[in-house]
C-alpha cells in the first residue's frame, strides 16, 4: 500500500557561488573628455574646426551609393543567411543534445517523478517541478528544490509550444527534454554570463528596446535581465501576463525595477550584489583623487587647444598654422588640494562604501561614515567611527555618497543639507543621482559651500543637454561607469546569470530583493515540511462550507527547536498557497504569499510551542486553525469550534495527524476521504470493498475514536478519486455520520 522513499528526502549540493573580485582597469581622462565633448563644459573648443560641406555633386554621389531599402533587406537576409550557415555545427549538437547541456543531464534521477515517463507525463510534472538542472551552475539537487519549485513560479511547459511530431529518435529525446525558458537580455551583459545563460535557454539579446518594445516582447519570456538602463515598470509586469517568472538585475541597484508590481505579480526579482564592488569602490577613489587634482579640466583644457589648431592646420593638406600652445598650458589654474590628511565621511557603509573607506585610509584620510543599519564594529574594524548624518556633512573635507536611492534617501542632499556642510567641500557621487537635489547643488556650487563635485550618476541619464550641473566647470563627470570594468562586468554577468537560471530551476536564490533568502541547508531540512505545510492548507480550505468567509488562519508549530533555530517563512507561504490556490485565480509563490493574503484581507498568525521531541527534526508537527467559519464535516471542527488539522513528517513523507479532535494517521501521498462513524466492526471492510469494486486503490486507512464503540473518524487515502455513486455509496453505509472527499 505505501513506499518509504528515504532517498528523496537527500541533501543539497551548491556549486560556491562566484563571487570573486576582481582588480580594475582605469581609462579615466579618456572617458570624461569623450563624454564631455557632447557638453558645452569648461575647457571645450571655442571654435570648432571648420566642417567643409560637401558639394552637390558629392551629395548626389553619396545618396547614389546609400543601398535601397530593398538592398538593405537582401544584404540582411544575406547576414542572416551566412550566420545561419556558420551556426550549422552547433545547431547539430543542439539536435543531439536538446536542452543545450550533457545528455545525461536530459533524464531524470531514477528517484525523480518523472524518471520512465512518457514525455506527456514529463510535460504534466514539470509545472510542478524544476528543471533537469543544469550542472554548469549551482543547484539544488533533488527534493528540496522540488519542494522550492512549488513555491517559486518555475516553468510552465505550457508557456513552450511544440510545433511538430518527433520524427525520429533523437527528436523524441528532444520532446522528453524539459522546455527550455526564454531569457530575455535587454542590456550589455559579458559574454561568460549569456554562455551560461544559452546552456539552459534561448538567450534574446535585444539591447536597445524602446520601452513599447519591451512591453510587447515580455510576454514571451521567461525571465528579463536588464542594468540600470531598463526601467521595469508595472506596465511590464502587466504586459508579461503571468509568464515572467525572474527579473535578473546585472548589477546591485534595483531602484528601476517596480519590486512592488513584482512581488505583486509573484515574479522574483535577484541581483547580483558584490560582483561590482570594488569596480564602483575604485571608481570613486578614481573621481575623489581626479576631481583633487583637476584631472579631467586640465585635460581637456590642453585638448582643446590641440583641437583648435589642428582645425585651421592639416598637416597632410600641405598647410599648417601653428597656435599658441602654451597658452592653455595653466598650471596655476589647475593647482589641486591633497588628499592626505583630510576628513572623508562615506556616507553608507555598505559593500562600496566600506572598500572606499579602506582605500582612503590607504591614502592617509581621516575617515567618518555614516549609515543607521551598519554595525560599529565593522567600521571600528577598519579604523573607520560611526557618527551621525550631521557631524558627518558637518565636518567633512569630502562626502563620498554610497547609499542606495530609496524614499528615504531621495535628495537627502538639499539646499538644507548643503547649508550645514563646511564650506568648500567636495562631493562624489557613484550611488545615484537621485540621492542629491541636482538643482540645489548647482546652488552649492555656484555660491561655493560646495568647491567641487564628482559625479558618475544623475538623477536623468543621460542627463539633459542643457543640464547645468553638467556644464559647470567645477563638475567632473563620467556617465555612470563605476561598475564598468572588464573584470567587474564578467562578474556581475556570471552571478546574475547563475542566480536566474537557478530561479527558474525552482531554486532559492541567495540574492533574491523580493523573497526571503533561506540558505540552502535550511531548505533542505525543511523540504517535506514545505509540502505538509501546503496540503495542510488545502485540506483546510476544502473543509470550509461555501469555501470562504475566512478572515484569519493560525499557524501551530510545535518544535524541539528554539524560535531562533526555526525559519517558518517558507512554510507560511505553502499554507498560504494551499488555502488561497483553490479558491482564487492568484498564483502564489513565496514572492507574493504575505501580500496576497493581506490584499485577501487573511490574516495568519503563527505560534511556536515548543515540545521535548528530538530537536533533530526541525518540527514535531504542524497544525492549521481556523476559526469563525462554519465546517462541511463537523467531525473536523474542535471542542471550540475551530476547523483544527494537524499534520507530521513521518519518514520524509507528510501524514494527516489529526481532524479535529480525533487523532488519525493518513499518508498525504494522494487524495483523502474523511468519514466520521460509529465505532463499530466491519467500517473498514464495508468502505473498503466500496472503493475496490470501483477500482479506487486505497493508499492508506487509519481510525481515530473519542472511545470504544462510540464516535471515530475514518481517514482514507486513496489514489484516484472516486465518482459520484461511489461516494453516495459510502455515504449510505448505516454507520457512517458524515464523510467528506477532499483532494489534494
Ligand atoms: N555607479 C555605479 O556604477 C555603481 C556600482 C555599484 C553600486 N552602485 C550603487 O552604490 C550604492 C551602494 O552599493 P552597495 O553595493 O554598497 O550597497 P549596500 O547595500 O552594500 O550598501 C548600502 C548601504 O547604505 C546604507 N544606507 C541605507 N540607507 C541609508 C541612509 N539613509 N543613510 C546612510 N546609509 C544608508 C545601508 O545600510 C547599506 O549599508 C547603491 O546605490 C548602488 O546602486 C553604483
Ligand atoms: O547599481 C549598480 O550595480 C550600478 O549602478 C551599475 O549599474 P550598471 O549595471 O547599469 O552599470
Amino acid at each position: 500500500m505505501r513506499c518509504f522513499n528515504t532517498n528523496q528526502y537527500s541533501s543539497i549540493t551548491l556549486h560556491e557561488s562566484r563571487t570573486d573580485i576582481y582588480k580594475r582597469a582605469w581609462n579615466f581622462v579618456g572617458v570624461v573628455r569623450c563624454w564631455r565633448k557632447g557638453y558645452r563644459g569648461m575647457g571645450m573648443p571655442k571654435n570648432p574646426p571648420p566642417v567643409r560641406k560637401p558639394t552637390s555633386r558629392q551629395r548626389q554621389r553619396t545618396s547614389a551609393n546609400r543601398p535601397t531599402s530593398r538592398q538593405r533587406q537582401r544584404t540582411s537576409a544575406k547576414r542572416l543567411k551566412l550566420r545561419t550557415t556558420k551556426r550549422v555545427p552547433q545547431c547539430q549538437r543542439i539536435r543531439i543534445n536538446p536542452a543545450g547541456v550533457n545528455s545525461t543531464d536530459l533524464h531524470p534521477h531514477p528517484s525523480h517523478p518523472r524518471a520512465g515517463k512518457s514525455p506527456s507525463a514529463s510535460r504534466h510534472y514539470s509545472s510542478i517541478l524544476p528543471l533537469t538542472p543544469n550542472r554548469s551552475t549551482p543547484h539544488l539537487t533533488t527534493s528540496a528544490s522540488r519542494s522550492v519549485s512549488s513555491v517559486l513560479k518555475t516553468l510552465d511547459p505550457s508557456d513552450v509550444s511544440i510545433s511538430r511530431r518527433p520524427a525520429s529518435e533523437a527528436e523524441a529525446e528532444a520532446a522528453c527534454a524539459p522546455p527550455k525558458a526564454t531569457i530575455l537580455v535587454s542590456e550589455k551583459l559579458g559574454e561568460v554570463g549569456l554562455d551560461v545563460l544559452r546552456k539552459f535557454a534561448h538567450v534574446d539579446c535585444s539591447y536597445s528596446l524602446s520601452h513599447e518594445d519591451l512591453c510587447a516582447k515580455i510576454s514571451t519570456c521567461d525571465a528579463l535581465i536588464v542594468r540600470s538602463g531598463t526601467k521595469v515598470t508595472r506596465e511590464v509586469f502587466e504586459a508579461a501576463k503571468g509568464r515572467l517568472k525572474v527579473v535578473g538585475r546585472a548589477g546591485v541597484g534595483i531602484d528601476n525595477v517596480d519590486l512592488q508590481a513584482a512581488t505583486e505579480f509573484g515574479c522574483l526579482v535577484v541581483n547580483a550584489p558584490t560582483a561590482n564592488t570594488i569596480a564602483a569602490a575604485e571608481h570613486g577613489i578614481a573621481l575623489m583623487s581626479a576631481m583633487a587634482r583637476n584631472v579631467a579640466q586640465a585635460d581637456a583644457s590642453i585638448k582643446s587647444e590641440y583641437w583648435q589648431i589642428s582645425g585651421y592646420g592639416m598637416k597632410h593638406m600641405g598647410y599648417y598654422q601653428p597656435g599658441p600652445t602654451t597658452s592653455k598650458w595653466q598650471r596655476n589654474k589647475y593647482v589641486g588640494v591633497s588628499l592626505v590628511g583630510k576628513t572623508l565621511a562615506v556616507m553608507g557603509f555598505g559593500k562600496v562604501g566600506s572598500e572606499v573607506a579602506r582605500r582612503a585610509k590607504g591614502l592617509g584620510m581621516h575617515v567618518i561614515a555614516h549609515d543607521p543599519y551598519a554595525p560599529a564594529d565593522r567600521a571600528h574594524a577598519i579604523g573607520v567611527d560611526l557618527v551621525s548624518f550631521d557631524k558627518a556633512i558637518g565636518t567633512a573635507d569630502f562626502i563620498s555618497l554610497h547609499m542606495p536611492l530609496t524614499p528615504t534617501t531621495s535628495k537627502i542632499f538639499n539646499d538644507d543639507t548643503f547649508a550645514k556642510m563646511k564650506k568648500g567641500v567636495r562631493i562624489i557621487n557613484v550611488a545615484r543621482g537621485g540621492v542629491i537635489d541636482e538643482d540645489a547643488l548647482v546652488r552649492a556650487l555656484d555660491s561655493g559651500v560646495v568647491a567641487q563635485a564628482a559625479l558618475d550618476v544623475f538623477t536623468e541619464e543621460p542627463p539633459p543637454k542643457d543640464s547645468k550641473l553638467i556644464q559647470h566647470e567645477n563638475v567632473t563627470v563620467t556617465p555612470h561607469l563605476g561598475a564598468s570594468t572588464k573584470e567587474a562586468q564578467e562578474g556581475v554577468a556570471v552571478e546574475i546569470a547563475e542566480a536566474v537560471v537557478g530561479a527558474l530551476n525552482g531554486e532559492l536564490a541567495a540574492t533574491a530583493v523580493n523573497a526571503p533568502m533561506v540558505p540552502a541547508e535550511v531548505l533542505s531540512e525543511l523540504a517535506p515540511y514545505v509540502t505538509l505545510a501546503e496540503k495542510l492548507g488545502k485540506l483546510a480550505i476544502q473543509l470550509v462550507a461555501g469555501g470562504s468567509g475566512i478572515k484569519s488562519v493560525k499557524v501551530v508549530y510545535k518544535s524541539a527547536r528554539g524560535p531562533d533555530d526555526l525559519d517558518t517563512r517558507l512554510l507560511r507561504a505553502m499554507i498560504t498557497k494551499g488555502i488561497i490556490e483553490p479558491i482564487s485565480d492568484t498564483f502564489i509563490n513565496l514572492v507574493n504569499a504575505d501580500f496576497t493574503a493581506k490584499q485577501k484581507g487573511l490574516r495568519i498568525s503563527e505560534e511556536r510551542v515548543t515540545v521535548d521531541t528530538t530537536p533533530d527534526s526541525p518540527i514535531d508537527s504542524i497544525e492549521v486553525h481556523i476559526a469563525n467559519v462554519e465546517s462541511k464535516f463537523a467531525g473536523a471542527s474542535s471542542e471550540s469550534g475551530e476547523i483544527v488539522l494537524e499534520g507530521k513528517v513521518k519518514y520524509g513523507i507528510p501524514h494527516l495527524t489529526r481532524v479535529g479532535s480525533f487523532g488519525v494517521d493518513a499518508s498525504l501521498e494522494g487524495n483523502v476521504i474523511l468519514c466520521r462513524q460509529i465505532d463499530q466492526p466491519g467500517m473498514i471492510g464495508n468502505v473498503g470493498s466500496i472503493l475496490g469494486e470501483k477500482n479506487v486503490n486505497v493508499n492508506f486507512m487509519s481510525v481515530g475514536r473519542t472511545g470504544m464503540r462510540q464516535h471515530a473518524i475514518m481517514a482514507i487515502g486513496v489514489d484516484e478519486e472516486p465518482d459520484k455513486d461511489t461516494l453516495k455509496k459510502i455515504g449510505e453505509v448505516p454507520a457512517v455520520e458524515e464523510f467528506v472527499f477532499l483532494s489534494l
